[in-house]
């Protein structure tokens, strides 16, 4: 679970991972959903050097959780907790990526996402695009309609055979790709990972308006 963001879109005074919501911090919220989840045993948790927080959290405690080392970008943080969770396990176990910063995620979707991403050799949650959707240039001048037909946003949990997403990860690093989820260094592999279809509840607190939000949906 990478949580070693600053958060600097949310411009918070602490990074957004530890901002409350009804009184619990996110990656509380988001770790509690994933540990009680019947198909997840362990979290392995990427955390800033500067992270002066985690140990108040109401997770720190749990045993399930082990704690690495975050890096420059999301990327390397997702491929610090990969190398940890080589030395444990088979490189064939299945695991899950999964933003600290997403805490609505809903434990059915990741039911289904393991279903269906296990019987395909790997998957995202995502949503298709409901809304027109443009490009335009550096100064907001819309240059073109993007077909929206089979687009989708990418969420996460990702899931992917350990060993493959490592290597592959890895790879695509190392060859100068630009990595901003798991599922592109698979595709950079040759893989065609799954969509899996999930809550648009499941957002990435990215900005102010978006904490609001997650207050509603962790509400219901
Ligand atoms: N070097 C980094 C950067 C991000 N993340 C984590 O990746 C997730 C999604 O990233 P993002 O929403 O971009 O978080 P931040 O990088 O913190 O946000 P910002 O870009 O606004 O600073 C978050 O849980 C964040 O903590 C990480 O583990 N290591
Ligand atoms: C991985 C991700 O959540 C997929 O939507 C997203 O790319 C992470 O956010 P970032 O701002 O790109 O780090």
């Amino acid at each position: 679970m990478p949580a070693a963001g600053a958060g600097r879109r949310m411009g918070a005074d602490i990074p957004k991972q530890y901002l409350q919501i009804h009184g619990k911090a996110v990656i509380d919220w988001t770790l509690e959903t994933l540990l009680s989840h019947e198909d997840i045993e362990t979290v392995t948790v990427a955390l800033s050097s500067q992270d002066e927080y985690w140990p108040d959290t109401q997770s720190a405690a749990d045993h399930r959780i082990q704690t690495v080392a975050g890096g420059r970008e999301r990327c390397h943080s997702v491929l610090n907790a990969l190398e940890a969770l080589s030395q444990e396990n088979d490189e064939n176990d299945w695991v899950l990526v999964h933003d600290a910063a997403r805490p609505c995620v809903r434990p059915e979707d990741i039911s289904r996402l393991v279903q269906q991403a296990s019987a395909h050799g790997g998957g995202v949650l995502g949503v298709p695009v409901h809304d027109t959707m443009k490009r335009t240039d550096t100064q907001g001048r819309i240059l073109e309609t993007v077909e929206r037909d089979r687009l989708w946003h990418a969420f996460t949990p990702q899931m992917f055979p350990l060993g493959k997403l490592h290597d592959s990860l890895q790879a695509a690093l190392a060859a100068g790709i630009a990595v901003t989820d798991e599922a592109s260094a698979m595709e950079w592999a040759g893989c065609q990972p799954l969509m899996v279809e999930g809550a648009s509840s499941n957002i990435k607190i990215t900005r102010p308006a978006d904490l609001l939000l997650a207050e509603f949906y962790l509400s219901l």
